[in-house]
């Protein structure tokens, strides 16, 4: 028996799976997102340690014995969220998260301190990534960078609470811009131009390696017999990835997460930093992968289900399903953190356009389902100019739930869609595959094979002709608004 851990942005899934690779059991607690000061996205570690004992527990009280045979454990997680800890491995601060946007200058600075940084890391410098973060604290925080000894990203921090073992692995290591991505190892020149040095950086595994033991006391709270190898893990993409059998090159999925994402396979390091891609380790040895990151996918969704009142995500889906609004020139730009690819802005902002008084909650509902698709098809065409092709993407994440948004989805990226039977706990189940390939050497092909499909959603041309015209005016939208963005940053203090 397996546990998979995904500290995912809006809650903590944990999944068993057996040796057959069945799914026994599930299990979610919820996390919320603070956001203090504009731009800034922020949650307490604390809370991620709440949410896993709080969603592990409830999988030990359903499933007493099948966790009590755990062998493995394995942890996925957001990415790139800069854990700080003191000499006594306290946290210092609130951890500052992936879709967090405050370090704009700072980004533009490391590109300036790091001339190498785009070859080493295979990435432009983004607000996102982990290493302007730091920048940014020693500008504005310097007595919490003073103190600061180590830093980890957000499932690492979870693993040392779990293993007292301070460890990571290559995918999630290769959002920190810190890594040498193409040889796998921290890069000494990208430590020191964030004031930092590798002594602050954990021990680095691979993914489907041992990366530390459970503590007794943690196995014994959580109903597990032994003490489980705790395996490497991976950014919750590269684990999505491994769970949705995503591993051979050119193989692809589309994550309807809190972020929205396209991820490709490769089987070599193959950076075109151009357009915001990103080029990353995977979480298996002697892979990479190339994706494009829009950062508010299913959380558009959330944001417009509450700003609506509509009562829920499925609510809102539901009334858009049912009432069939013909939205004429309503477009929605989904830059509500800010966005990645392609635009690498963290001062763009969230959009509703052609607004009139026929405009109604469905109407604005659909407008954010075609505006998220738009987002994620200038993400493929990024890909495509970097020389990245792909055909039919398996789709994981809380977003998958809904066909709707599948066939809008379909359509604005003219790809097949195909929905594996366990979609939403891609990550969590990729995590437990890492679990299952640490403790017993497998290989990886024969356990990371796809999923069964439960369905498959083919491109719709009527659909994507009817959308052509809100397409054509969501592209020229960015160009006219980017220096507004900028202004109404501004106007913020930001
Ligand atoms: N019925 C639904 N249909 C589509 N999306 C949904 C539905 N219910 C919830 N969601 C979306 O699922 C998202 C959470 O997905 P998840 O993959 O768990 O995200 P994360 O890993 O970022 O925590 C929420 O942002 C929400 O918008
Ligand atoms: O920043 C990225 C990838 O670069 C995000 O994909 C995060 O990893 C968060 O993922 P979700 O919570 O949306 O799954």
């Amino acid at each position: 028996m397996f546990l998979g851990i995904d500290l995912g942005t809006s809650g903590v899934k944990a999944v068993l799976v057996d040796g057959e690779q069945r799914v026994v059991g599930q299990a979610t607690a919820p996390l919320t997102v603070h956001r203090p000061h504009p731009l800034w996205s922020e949650q307490d570690p604390a809370d991620w340690w709440a949410a896993t004992n709080a969603a592990v527990t409830a999988l030990r009280d359903a499933h007493p014995a099948a966790m009590a045979g755990v062998r493995g454990v394995g942890l996925s997680g957001q990415m790139h969220g800069a854990t700080l800890l003191d000499g006594r491995d306290r946290v210092l601060r609130p951890c500052i998260l992936w879709n967090d946007g405050r370090s704009g200058a700072e980004c533009a600075e490391l590109e300036m301190l790091a001339p190498d940084l785009r070859a080493v890391t295979g990435n432009p410098a983004m607000p996102g990534f982990t290493a302007p973060k730091l920048l940014w604290v020693a500008r504005h925080e310097p007595e919490i960078f003073a103190a600061t000894r180590r830093v980890l990203l957000p499932k690492d921090w979870l693993r040392l609470r779990m293993t007292g073992e301070a460890v990571s692995e290559m995918s999630d290591s290769a959002g920190t811009l810190w890594l040498d991505v193409g040889r796998r190892a921290w890069s000494g020149a990208m430590l020191e131009a964030t004031g930092l040095s590798e002594a602050h950086m954990p021990a680095l595994v691979e993914g489907s390696d041992p990366g530390g033991t459970l503590l007794p006391e943690v196995a014994a709270a959580w109903g597990i017999a032994g003490r489980p190898v705790v395996a490497g893990g991976g950014g919750d993409n590269a684990a999505g990835a491994v769970g949705a059998g995503v591993v051979a090159p050119g193989t692809a999925f589309l994550s309807l997460g809190t972020s929205g994402v396209l991820f490709v396979s490769d089987d070599g390091f193959h950076p075109n930093p151009a357009q915001g891609v990103h080029a990353f380790c995977h979480a298996l040895p002697g892979r990479w992968h190339r994706m494009s990151v829009i950062l508010s996918a299913a959380a558009s969704l959330t944001f417009a289900a509450a700003v609506t009142g509509a009562g829920g995500e499925a609510a809102l889906l539901e009334e858009v399903e049912r009432e069939d609004p013909d939205i004429g020139g309503l477009v929605f730009l989904p830059y509500l953190s800010g966005e990645r690819t392609p635009h690498n802005d963290p001062q763009a902002k969230g959009v509703w356009f052609g607004m009139t008084h026929a405009t109604t909650r469905a109407a604005l509902g659909r407008a954010v389902l075609e505006g998220v698709a738009f987002a994620l098809a200038d993400g493929k065409e990024a890909l495509e100019e970097a020389g990245t092709r792909f055909g039919t993407l398996r789709v994981i994440g809380g977003g998958a739930r809904s066909a709707l948004w599948g066939r809008i989805l379909a359509a604005a990226l003219d790809a097949p869609l195909a929905y594996p039977a366990a979609a939403e706990v891609g990550p969590a189940f990729g995590a437990a595959r890492l679990a299952r390939l640490a403790v017993t050497g497998e290989e990886p092909e024969a356990v990371c094979t796809p999923l069964p499909v439960s369905r498959v959603i083919e491109p719709d041309p009527e659909l994507a002709a009817a959308m052509a015209h809100r397409r054509r005016l969501y592209r020229g939208l960015y160009g006219a608004l980017k220096d507004s963005f900028a202004m109404a940053g501004e106007g913020l203090g930001t």
